[in-house]
């Protein structure tokens, strides 16, 4: 652990104070991807109970280091999706990432997630319905923490694909799905694949929200992508001067990743993180975590 500043020294004693603090502190939590937010404990019990039929995911450890390029974190995706391929394993975890930001004192948590079908049985639809089958068991007040869930459109998706992610956002709306998000490596696929699938969201009075400008090669989208009016934005780490004008006279709020940021190193480090522009103007911010 890094030796305490001056100012938390004087604030808070030590670091544990500190962490004490802001783990008590109650909190919202807006962006959060289910199968970006498992546990390394909740990961190896899913490894330990493929590792029979899949022997080769015994080797699968989550890098702790900071990665060199952001490409590097979507192929751990690849291992992750292996794990949990199944309805049994998508309900885990949904329950083991609710039960984790829970015990980290949120108190209010969008959850978000790319709804998959996989060859053994599970389709998207069923996807779903497991996610919103535990979302619901949190819903009695006794709980202390109100769940909501995001359906995301991968950018790699068809058009077909994406209307059918907003089907399903569409048809699980009175079971807690309150938008529709745009996410996936930023060096694949194109908004305008996808656009009317967020429109015809929209239409049906679903909140919509956009990975935007995760990386500087995203800007020649960002006119179309405003141009849908989302509701909040992602990252927005990288903006021309035209969206950054947009979103300010339209006070799109921003979901700010500061620790995802840095370890896929589409930010330097803390110190130079863009949350300061955000912050210096007054923008509405909210930080979240993103991933682990
Ligand atoms: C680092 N910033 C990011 N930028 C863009 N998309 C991200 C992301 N982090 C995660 N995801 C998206 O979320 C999926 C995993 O959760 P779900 O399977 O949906 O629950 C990833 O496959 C990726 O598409």
């Amino acid at each position: 652990m890094a030796e305490p500043t001056p100012f938390i020294l004087s604030q808070y004693g030590n670091l544990k104070n500190l962490e004490k603090y802001c783990r008590d502190m109650p909190k919202i939590e807006l962006h959060a991807h289910i199968n970006g937010s498992i546990s390394p404990e909740t990961l190896q019990q899913l490894v330990e109970r493929k590792k029979k039929y899949k022997p080769h995911l015994a080797q699968f450890t989550i890098p702790k280091r900071k990665l060199d390029v952001i490409d590097d974190f979507f192929s751990i995706f690849k291992f992750v999706y292996q794990l949990t391929d199944d309805e049994e394993s998508i309900g885990y975890i949904t329950e083991s990432v609710i039960l984790d930001f829970k015990k980290d004192g949120v108190q209010y948590l969008e959850l978000r997630t790319t709804p998959r079908s996989d060859k053994d049985g599970m389709t998207k639809e069923s996807y779903v319905g497991i996610v919103t089958s535990v979302i619901q068991k949190f819903s009695y007040p006794e709980h202390g923490i109100i769940v909501k869930l995001i359906l995301s459109i991968d950018r790699r998706n068809t058009l077909e694909e994406a209307m059918e992610t907003v089907n399903l956002a569409i048809k699980y709306k009175n079971k807690g799905v309150v938008g529709v998000d745009l996410c996936g490596d930023p060096k694949e696929g194109h908004i305008d694949n996808v656009k009317p699938a967020f429109i015809e969201a929209k239409k049906h009075g679903l909140k919509i929200t956009l990975h935007f400008g995760e990386i500087k090669a995203n800007i020649p989208e960002h006119a179309s992508m405003l141009a849908i009016s989302p509701d909040r934005l992602g990252h927005a780490t990288h903006l021309d001067s035209e969206s950054k004008d947009f979103i300010s006279l339209k006070n799109i709020p921003i979901e700010i990743c500061m620790t995802s940021n840095v370890l896929c190193n589409t930010v330097k480090n803390y110190y130079e993180h863009h949350i300061r522009d955000f912050l210096l103007t007054g923008h509405l911010c909210c930080i979240c975590v993103s991933d682990i």
